[in-house]
């Protein structure tokens, strides 16, 4: 019901934005920041994030992909999804940082809930999903690459992912953390997210963070390969399966939602917070001169 009433939300910002969708042949459908490819026949769509320069997790990107995987989810054809940038290079380079620094509590909260959505949407999806990491992915974005069923990265050691938000001096939330220990372990994960790390390829696949690392060029026909593999599968018996791995841990944060948005909403407007994203955006920005 919670999911349902706050995706009706998400659908009203949408058309408040005003997008116009653009149809092509019924194959293709785009927002600005999101486009699909969407094979009906396949029961097949490929979910490529657009929203340059860095594919930032801003709240419109997060609106419009959220529509996006909603008409998806809708279309009983389509049994699964492949994301993947549009800008390889970078996957992701997370929750939009202009976000959380110099706003006021509001938005914080609106924010925080349009995240909280994106990753309980594709946590629990009955799509079967894989990503094609095609760049580096920190924070935010190994976490929408940890929500997929299969990881498929570039073999390019200049990538990264992982959860570095402990180098900007903000946490991970514990519903980021919970995924990542189900997928790499606790040991792994402490160390991993006390330190902010962030990995290349081979490493990541060494912890389990990917499932595969392939050639730069393979990342996408990879994809299509594990896509076909699992779709060979029933999907009642896949779905089952997977809801009863998954669901315990979507409970945990949906039934402290309100809470958590709290929680967001007072560290992040903390003075020593803002000051440390100051800090970390200078640096940014300092990198390019
Ligand atoms: C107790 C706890 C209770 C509750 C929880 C509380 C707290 C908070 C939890 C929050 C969880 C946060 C998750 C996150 O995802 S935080 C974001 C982390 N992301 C990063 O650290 C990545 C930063 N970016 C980079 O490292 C590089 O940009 C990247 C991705 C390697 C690409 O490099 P490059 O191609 O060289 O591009 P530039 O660095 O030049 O960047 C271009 C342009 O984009 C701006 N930018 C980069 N990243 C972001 C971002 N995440 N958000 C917003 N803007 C970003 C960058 O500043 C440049 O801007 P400019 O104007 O200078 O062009």
């Amino acid at each position: 019901m919670a999911l349902a009433a706050a995706g009706r939300v998400l659908l009203q910002a949408g058309s408040r934005l005003g997008r116009r969708e653009v149809v092509d042949g019924a194959r293709r459908f785009a927002n600005k920041r999101v486009e699909v490819e969407a094979d009906e026949a396949a029961g097949i769509a490929v979910m490529k994030l657009k929203n340059p320069p860095v594919n930032s997790l801003s709240l419109e990107f997060l609106t419009e992909f959220l529509i996006s995987l909603e008409k998806l989810e809708n279309n009983k054809n389509f049994r699964g999804v492949i994301l993947t940038s549009e800008r390889p290079g970078v996957f992701s380079a997370g929750l939009d940082l202009m976000e959380m620094y110099g706003r006021n509590p509001a938005h914080y909260a609106e924010y925080w809930r349009a995240v909280q959505e994106l990753w309980l949407r594709l946590y629990l999806s009955n799509m079967i999903l894989v990503c094609a990491i095609n760049g580096t992915s920190p924070a935010g974005g190994c976490l929408m690459a940890l929500t997929c069923d299969h990881r498929i990265m570039a073999d390019n050691p200049k990538y990264t992912i992982g959860l570095n938000e402990s180098q900007l001096g903000i946490v991970a939330p514990f519903w980021f953390k919970d995924n990542f220990v189900n997928t790499v372990g606790y040991r792994t994960a402490e160390h991993a997210l006390q330190l902010g790390l962030l990995f290349p390829p081979a490493e990541a696949l060494k912890l389990g963070i990917v499932d595969e690392v392939v050639p730069e060029d393979q990342v996408h026909s990879k994809a299509q390969s594990v896509m076909a593999q699992w779709m060979a599968i029933p999907d009642h018996s896949r779905q089952l399966t997977k809801n009863m791995m998954r669901k315990a841990m979507a409970d945990n944060l949906i039934k402290q939602r309100e809470a958590d948005i709290q929680n967001f909403v007072s560290f992040i407007s903390r003075d020593s917070i803002q000051k440390s994203l100051h800090t970390y955006l200078e640096k940014l920005k300092q990198k390019k001169g």
